[in-house]
């Protein structure tokens, strides 16, 4: 059974429509990327799910005794404290008992890697300390499902690696939602999208099968350089499509199949460096997706 249910959630800010009739499921154990242009409506709906915000209508219907914890996009720290003290904090305000309070802060911020840190002053902290720190307040009670508001956009490519890898170990017990614009690291970790624009939901469904529905297939030759790739597609009849030292050719009812392809490599003995099927990254997928809204 689902651990959260939504229904035609909506939220309006005066005339505007921030959320329209939004409706997913979140199935246990799995992890949803929620994936949206600036203004979408991500951060809308994630305050809605974590009730922070109250729905102008529509329903969030969750598991008995589902614990929640939550990311805002940019979490509120207190710098005069130390990172102990403010996830312990957080552990209390999420209802851990007091005595085991700071235990769990402490075997917390050693998980999420600020074992060294722990009785530093938060005013000292790095951007990807704090992310680190805010992911810590967000699971110190050990909830079942976790909301994250752009959890790792903020950071550089190192600091998006590590938290990607925390999120991933965590994944094992914990349910999690998480809005991104980084769509490389959302298909790393991703059994359910959920495309949204302009408060709408325009795509959703496991990676696989967006994929299917919008990726075209296509053949990529790759040549020693860009001369000779370019000089392969104005020699030969198909939609071809270069980039760099490649050649692609989308696999459809007019383009070739790759048994048409290799017949022609090797007829014509082209030197090349080799010759593959690819399927379209996420990102290419989403931008035809929004675009075509
Ligand atoms: N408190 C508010 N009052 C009025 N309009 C709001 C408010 N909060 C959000 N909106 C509007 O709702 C829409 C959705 O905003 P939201 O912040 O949810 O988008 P988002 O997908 O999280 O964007 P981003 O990626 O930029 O964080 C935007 O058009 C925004 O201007």
């Amino acid at each position: 059974m689902s651990l959260m249910e939504v229904n035609n959630l909506t939220k309006q800010y005066g005339q505007e429509l921030a959320v329209e009739n939004l409706s997913f499921g979140l199935e246990k154990g799995t992890a949803t990327a929620l994936i949206g242009p600036n203004g979408a409506g991500k951060t809308t709906t994630l305050s809605m799910l974590a009730d922070l915000l109250s729905p102008s209508s529509g329903t969030i219907s969750l598991a008995d005794g589902l614990t929640v914890g939550f990311l805002p996009q940019y979490p509120q720290f207190f710098p005069w404290l130390t990172a102990l003290e403010f996830t312990e904090m957080a552990a209390r305000l999420s209802g851990v008992d007091t005595k085991k309070a700071r235990l769990q802060a402490m075997r917390t911020l050693e998980f999420v890697g600020l074992e060294g840190a722990m009785r530093k002053n938060i005013g000292a902290f790095s951007g990807g300390m704090k992310q680190r720190l805010g992911l810590a307040q967000a699971i110190v009670h050990d909830p079942k499902l976790l909301l994250l508001d752009e959890p790792i956009s903020a950071l550089d490519p190192t600091g998006r690696r590590e938290i990607m890898d925390l999120l991933k170990s965590l994944q094992q017990d914990t349910t999690i939602l998480y809005s991104t614009h980084i769509l490389n690291d959302a298909e790393e970790m991703t059994d359910q999208l959920l495309f949204m624009k302009d408060g709408r939901l325009i795509e959703h469904g496991s990676l696989d099968e967006v994929k299917s529905r919008h990726a075209n297939l296509r053949i990529r030759i790759r040549f020693h350089n860009p001369a000779e790739a370019m000089k392969f597609a104005e020699e030969h009849p198909w939609k071809t499509y270069v980039s760099a030292d490649s050649v692609y050719l989308s696999v459809d009812e007019e383009g070739p199949g790759m048994q048409q392809v290799l017949y022609t490599l090797s007829s014509e003995k082209q030197d090349i460096l080799g010759v593959e099927f690819q399927t379209a990254s996420l990102e290419e997928i989403f931008l035809k997706v929004v675009a075509g809204q």
